[in-house]
């Protein structure tokens, strides 16, 4: 029998997030994305496609070399000006009912024991919809604006990200146990406090006592997303991942990287099957293959190299651009050494320059084709083990409203997307069968564990 993949739409509350230069065609919304509406009116039709989740990226400053200046991104609108996504998720949560609400939260940005309670009550708020993206940062700038002279080294990043989700887990999973909330009238007792903790908590970098303030959303700890590559990021997914956010060149590597993080998973005690794997990919429609490749040249004239080139941070030793011409000889990078043999691999007739990085990047994770064309290219990915697809936009709403009224109802007649929402109210009984996290999750063992503490111990 054939699964339906799942599908979220992939987004950031901003102008310009992956595919840059786009933003200047007359259909992108993407412009307007102070005004509330715009979002509004996206997760309504998402969920009336029956989109999984509407999934938010975030960053916590400018990219390039912070002491370089940033007039490339301004230009552009290359995530700046950027929005919080987690007010945003607030208001998208009371105009729907069914979609999943995603958002990218990095360790460094706020302290666990306020963004635990700011992720409860947004699970409160949807009624157990609320995911969480776990990141710890690309952006020397985004770290200095936290008050950190660099991006905190790469294996110290993932330790503070384990403490950080160590925090979170007491307080989502131990700090309340069943039954605590009584609202009884009657005998005027609100809650019981003798199943309500302090979790005590002592790390390296946080102290916290507890209780936690916000009583047990529907999913406690949210759907946990993540999106690391590097053999530090695998085994931080292997551990805590639910869902893992895949940029693959092709299919086979998309399926080494699943295998990978599955067999860790499983030395870490959990199953394969325990982590769901989405890959990013953007889709140019023709009901036609030709009007397909025509409708791809047009988004071609609309590519901005430099905005690709800034977002992959493809700059000099002084953190400028380069000029697209440059010869990829010449590049010397600290950077984005892997952009270069990947397009001298691909370009041998010429020499390839600084541009060619830009267009390869653009088209890396784009189908083109037919509705049927992109149905049996999804079937590959699926065959690799991808469980789902983050479908990235050029201009919203419209790429998504083509994906939902061309390719959806093909997927559909092969089993490869669900009509309906599938049975239980959360985000995770849709994705897993059930409103918790499992028994084999690190989170789990925090149920109970403090309810031998005495209270005020
Ligand atoms: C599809 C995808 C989406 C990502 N979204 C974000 C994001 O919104 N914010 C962010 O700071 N990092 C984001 N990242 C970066 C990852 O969190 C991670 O730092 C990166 O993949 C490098 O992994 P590594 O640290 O294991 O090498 C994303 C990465 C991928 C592949």
């Amino acid at each position: 029998m054939t699964t339906p993949l799942h599908f979220n739409a992939f987004v950031m509350n901003t102008n310009s997030h992956i595919h840059h230069g786009q933003w200047r065609r007359p259909d992108a919304g993407q412009v307007d994305f102070n005004d509330v509406r715009l979002w509004i009116d996206l997760a309504k039709r998402l969920e009336a496609a029956k989109f999984d989740a509407l999934f938010f990226a975030d960053v916590t400053g400018v990219y390039g070399d912070a002491d370089a200046d940033f007039d490339v991104y301004i230009r552009e609108g290359l995530q700046i000006p950027s929005n919080d996504p987690i007010p945003l998720v607030a208001a998208l949560a009371v105009h729907t009912e069914k979609i999943g609400l995603a958002l990218t939260s990095n360790v460094a940005q706020s302290h666990p024991y306020q963004f635990a309670r700011q992720v409860s009550t947004l699970d409160h708020i949807s009624n157990g919809r609320i995911a969480w993206n776990i990141v710890t940062g690309l952006q020397d700038n985004g770290a200095r604006n936290f008050g950190f002279p660099r991006l905190t080294d790469h294996t110290e990043r993932y330790a503070w990200a384990e403490e950080y989700v160590d925090v979170t887990y007491k307080l989502w999973e131990g700090s309340w146990d069943e039954g605590a909330l009584l609202k009884d009238r009657e005998s005027g007792v609100f809650g019981d406090s003798s199943k309500i903790h302090k979790i005590n908590h002592e790390s390296e970098r946080y102290s916290v006592q507890g209780p936690h303030l916000p009583s047990p959303s529907p999913q406690r700890t949210p759907v946990l997303y993540q999106a690391g590559s590097s053999a530090s990021g695998r085994d931080f997914a292997a551990r805590n991942a639910e869902a893992v956010f895949l940029i693959s060149p092709s299919p086979e590597l998309a399926r080494q990287q699943i295998e990978a993080t599955r067999s860790r998973a499983v030395e870490f005690g959990r199953r394969g099957e325990d982590i769901k794997f989405f890959q990013g990919l953007s889709f140019v429609i023709g009901d036609t293959e030709e009007e397909a490749r025509a409708k791809a040249e047009e988004y071609e004239k609309y590519i901005s190299i430099e905005g690709y080139l800034a977002h992959s941070a493809l700059v000099d030793s002084d953190g400028r651009v380069y000029d697209p011409q440059t010869p990829l000889k010449d590049v010397d990078t600290n950077t984005a050494k892997g952009f270069g043999e990947w397009v001298s691999k691909a370009i041998t007739d010429r020499e390839p320059i600084v541009a060619d990085i830009a267009v390869l990047i653009s088209r890396s994770t784009r189908l083109v084709g037919t509705p049927e064309q992109i149905a049996d290219a999804l079937e590959i990915w699926q065959a690799a083990g991808v469980d789902g697809i983050n479908v990235i936009n050029w201009v919203i709403p419209g790429s998504f409203e083509e994906f939902a009224d061309k390719v959806l109802p093909v997927l559909r007649a092969r089993g490869l997307a669900q009509s309906e929402y599938g049975d239980g109210p959360t985000l995770r009984d849709r994705l897993f069968g059930e409103a918790r996290v499992n028994d084999r999750h690190p989170a789990a063992k925090y149920r109970g564990a403090f309810a031998a503490v005495e209270v005020g111990a």
